[in-house]
């Protein structure tokens, strides 16, 4: 991970502000930068200078017939375009290094925030725009803030000096000159600050487009068992057209900005010519004075063209860039807590204290007063009625969400008063959609513990009874599975899951012990791993139960009722005493179909 660090935490106050910080990440890279602006500074004295070896040669060696002055401006021309290239290729070169560090330094910012935002965050947030903030807006603000700015000093530099030098010719000209060049930089800046929402506006009809395509990348089956093909074709090409539509007006006002500035560019020419040829009749200006002010005028004018053309690249810079600065400034919900300590190694004494919990920006309270003490080495199932809250229950003990009231302590400890990787990693998840990342089985199962030897890799394999199946994988546990686990079926993706929950050992577990839909030996083999996992008395295991035997082998069933605790006890005190219990163990439980223990 790279050292940069954002260089301010401000919440930028528009897109210039924003700009203005995306410049200050250049700091690391200064070097380069201002190498390129220099070299950039030496091509336009490089251009200034040629007309003077024409003037040199012409005057002093053709008009006079001495070939000595001639030669020197040859030379001096052959110097001056081998000074451009050189210079042209080190502005080209060093801009770039400069911005590619950018580029480096902003995706790496925003990534290592993308990992730390609390779930309620991406609960909102749709995967596509944050794509295309990672991709397609950091490549904008990567555009301007190398070259683009680089040119825009220079531009600058350049307006700047030849005012000087046209006003240190002749001051009446000049004024007459600059007259025009007042309304361009009017319409440079009212240009800007129109195009910078219509270039947002792009940017996140870009991250929706994303989106759909993400979401149908992921829902294929979805859609093909539903039939669903033409309808996402659809929705995307409306997405795609309001794309095309907001790019062509961008391309009309990029467009019709031109000709304006072109306009009072030649204006500027116009009145040159006007107010000399007047000042000629009435002797106060020679012919060559003119035509030398003239071709000064056109270096005038050069970079005043160059700034309307980067006026649009500023534009589009900062309405990304303002984009990205959100993204990096979204505050982190869940973090530690100034002076959290370490959790000490866990005991598993987990104590619900009147523990209430609503999701941002909802009303309704999900937990509503929650209180339960589960003892250490207890295997506790969770039932409840659908949406009665089972999952957010669980969701608050490695603080994937914070409580809204009340507390969870673990050994006495509140939760938020500790790291927390120090409490997750005294935790092992094992949810229902096993996730896989692209690598080696034997990566993915030692995903929480890195540096697990083979052996231990193997044991917590064989554990799981998954270590069959990898046996019979091409390349054992060298064998890559793909993005999501593609290449294994549900059970197998479930077991090595198992495996990586093994594997860390953790005090407490969290796990859902539901089965997908797999053939009954496969069912059995995955049950047979979540009860090795699950019933080891030196860890409490929280589970939600989709399994009659689970229940019937816990030390402590929780009824969820509309986010209160309706009934507690072991399976033989609430099948005598709970209504409810009976209902949901009738309509929802797994029979112990397969269960050969249970
Ligand atoms: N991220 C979220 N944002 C807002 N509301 C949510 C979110 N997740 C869940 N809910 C709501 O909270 C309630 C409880 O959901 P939860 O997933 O905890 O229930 P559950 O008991 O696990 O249900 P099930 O058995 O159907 O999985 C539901 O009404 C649900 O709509």
């Amino acid at each position: 991970m790279s050292t940069s660090a954002p260089p301010s935490s401000g919440r930028p106050a528009g897109g210039f502000a924003a700009i203005l910080r995306a410049l200050r990440y250049l700091r690391r890279y200064r070097l380069e930068a201002l190498g390129a602006l220099l070299s950039l500074l030496l091509v336009s004295v490089a251009n200034l200078g040629a007309p003077q070896m024409i003037r040199i040669a012409i005057d002093q060696g053709l008009a006079r017939g001495e070939r000595r002055p001639v030669m020197l401006a040859v030379g001096g021309l052959v110097a001056i375009a081998l000074g451009r290239g050189l210079f042209n290729f080190l502005q080209g070169y060093l801009a770039e290094r400069a911005s590619q560090g950018v580029a480096f330094d902003l995706r790496d910012a925003l990534f290592a925030r993308i990992q730390r935002l609390s779930f309620s965050y991406y609960d909102q947030a749709q995967t596509g725009q944050l794509l295309t903030r990672l991709t397609s807006d950091v490549e904008a603000v990567r555009t301007f803030v190398g070259s683009g700015a680089v040119q825009f000093v220079a531009a600058a530099a350049m307006v700047a000096g030849c005012t000087g030098l046209l006003l240190w010719l002749d001051p009446v000209l000049a004024l007459a000159a600059l007259l025009s060049v007042v309304p361009i930089l009017f319409l440079l800046r009212s240009f800007t600050t129109r195009m910078r929402p219509l270039f947002g506006q792009l940017q996140a009809l870009l991250g929706t487009l994303n989106t759909t395509l993400q979401e149908d990348l992921r829902g294929l089956r979805v859609v093909r068992s539903f039939s669903g093909e033409a309808r996402e074709v659809e929705r995307y090409g409306r997405t795609n057209e309001q794309l095309r539509t907001q790019n062509l007006r961008l391309v009309d006002a990029l467009a019709n900005n031109f000709p304006f500035v072109s306009f009072f560019a030649n204006l500027g020419t116009l009145m040159v010519v006007g107010v000399g040829g007047w000042r000629i009749f009435h002797q106060q200006l020679s012919l060559g004075e003119l035509l030398a002010f003239n071709s000064y005028l056109a270096f005038l004018l050069m970079p005043l063209m160059t700034l309307g053309f980067l006026a649009a690249s500023l534009s589009r810079a900062s309405a990304s860039a303002l984009r990205v600065f959100e993204l990096l400034d979204t505050a982190v919900e869940v973090t530690d807590r100034p002076g959290a300590v370490p959790l000490p190694p866990l005991q598993g004494r987990i104590e619900l204290r009147d523990v209430r919990f609503r999701y941002a920006g909802s009303e309704r309270e999900i937990l509503r007063g929650v209180s339960v003490t589960l003892e250490p080495g207890q295997l506790v199932a969770v039932l409840g009625t659908t949406g009665s809250g089972k999952s957010t229950l669980i969701n608050l003990l490695p603080r994937f969400y914070d409580v809204t009231g009340g507390a969870v302590l673990l050994d006495g400890h509140d939760v938020r008063d500790v790291t927390l990787a120090s409490l997750r990693s005294q935790m092992g998840v094992v949810l229902q959609d096993a996730l896989l990342f692209s690598g080696t089985v034997r990566d993915n199962i030692a995903y929480g513990h890195p540096d697990a030897t083979q052996a231990q890799v193997e044991a917590a394999a064989e554990a799981a009874q998954a270590a069959e199946f990898i046996r019979e994988l091409p390349q054992g546990y060298d064998t890559v599975v793909g993005e999501r686990g593609v290449g294994l079926s549900g059970g197998q993706r479930q077991r090595l899951a198992i495996a990586r929950a093994l594997l860390t050992d953790p005090r407490l577990l969290i796990l859902d012990d539901s089965t997908s839909a797999v053939d009954a030996r496969t069912e059995t083999a995955i049950q047979g791993a979540l009860d090795t996992l699950m019933r080891d008395k030196r860890r409490t295991a929280l589970v939600i139960a989709q399994r009659i035997s689970t229940v019937r082998d816990a030390d402590l069933i929780l009824v969820l009722d509309e986010g209160r605790i309706a009934a507690q006890g072991r399976h033989e005190e609430l099948t005598a005493t709970s209504e409810l219990y009976n209902d949901i163990l009738g309509s929802q439980l797994q029979p112990a179909r397969q269960e050969g223990a249970a």
